[in-house]
């Protein structure tokens, strides 16, 4: 993976192949590529072809991420899934625990995950996803994923948003609680990854939050719409250069501080 100036890595989602391609162009702005499929869900999982046609479409040098879903809390289920992802070329492999209620059941859940991820691809990345709206849909605390994650053997814990209604984010889980989000996930030798409707106005507080990686969708879509809108690769490349922008002021106000 290149490490660009910003030492966050930048996640974009698209829903095809064709867009997919359009990353593609825009391959030197991102990090990793993220097969979803959003009218089935925030975390909707796409097709198994899907996954592996936009891995022969990306560069070799740039990781595909696949989400599996919305996931219930059928850990078998789950786990057969997330090995059908990673068989079709993924090597970042997202769950988003939107059934599970309880810590207990999401950690039976990635259990399962990580252990039919890792057996088929040791190296493979398992990124355990809650929702920073989970108020809304009755799942686990979003403050409990980093320990779930630890404890069941992924590599990182995520948040996204659940309900895509034009909040985002920090509108369910404002900074301060992102920040010890991601303490927590550190703490734990995890990378933390944060998404939600995420727009360039946020890359300020994300970058001093200390997050690992930034997840987009909308905020590259044209007209800003994940659904109807297609991500745009100029819109990829303005929102790099944000995040670099934003790294550069942090490293020199704590260079300055220091
Ligand atoms: O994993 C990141 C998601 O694709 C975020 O999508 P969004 O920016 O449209 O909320």
């Amino acid at each position: 993976m290149r490490w660009k100036e910003s030492t966050v890595l930048l996640l974009i989602s698209p829903d095809s192949v064709a867009e997919a391609l359009d990353c593609a162009k825009a391959a030197e702005h991102l990090d990793i590529v993220d097969v979803k499929k959003p009218d089935e869900g925030s975390l909707g999982a796409n097709f198994p072809w899907v996954i592996r046609q936009i891995r022969d479409a990306v560069p070799a040098d740039k990781p595909v991420s696949a989400t599996v879903g919305d996931v219930p809390y059928k850990p078998g289920t789950v786990a057969q899934a997330a090995l059908g992802a990673t068989v079709s070329g993924a090597t970042y492999i997202k769950v988003g625990l939107y059934g599970c209620t309880t810590p207990e059941q999401a950690i039976d859940v990635m259990h399962g995950v990580v252990r039919a991820v890792k057996d088929y691809q040791p190296d493979a990345f398992v990124v355990a996803s809650g929702y920073a709206d989970a108020h809304r849909i009755g799942c686990v605390n979003p403050l409990a994923l980093p320990d779930i994650a630890r404890r069941s053997g992924c590599d990182a814990a995520m948040l996204d948003t659940a309900i895509k209604d034009g909040t985002g984010l920090f509108d369910h889980l404002p900074p301060d609680l992102c920040a010890e989000f991601v303490r927590q996930a550190h703490q734990g030798g995890l990378l933390a990854a944060l998404a939600g409707s995420v727009k360039a106005a946020d890359l300020g507080a994300l970058t001093r939050i200390g997050t690992d990686i930034v997840g987009v969708r909308g905020a590259v879509c044209e007209g800003g719409d994940r659904d109807a809108g297609r991500i745009q690769p100029r819109l990829v490349a303005a929102f790099r250069a944000e995040m670099d922008r934003h790294a550069r002021e942090h490293a020199a106000s704590v260079a300055t501080a220091g």
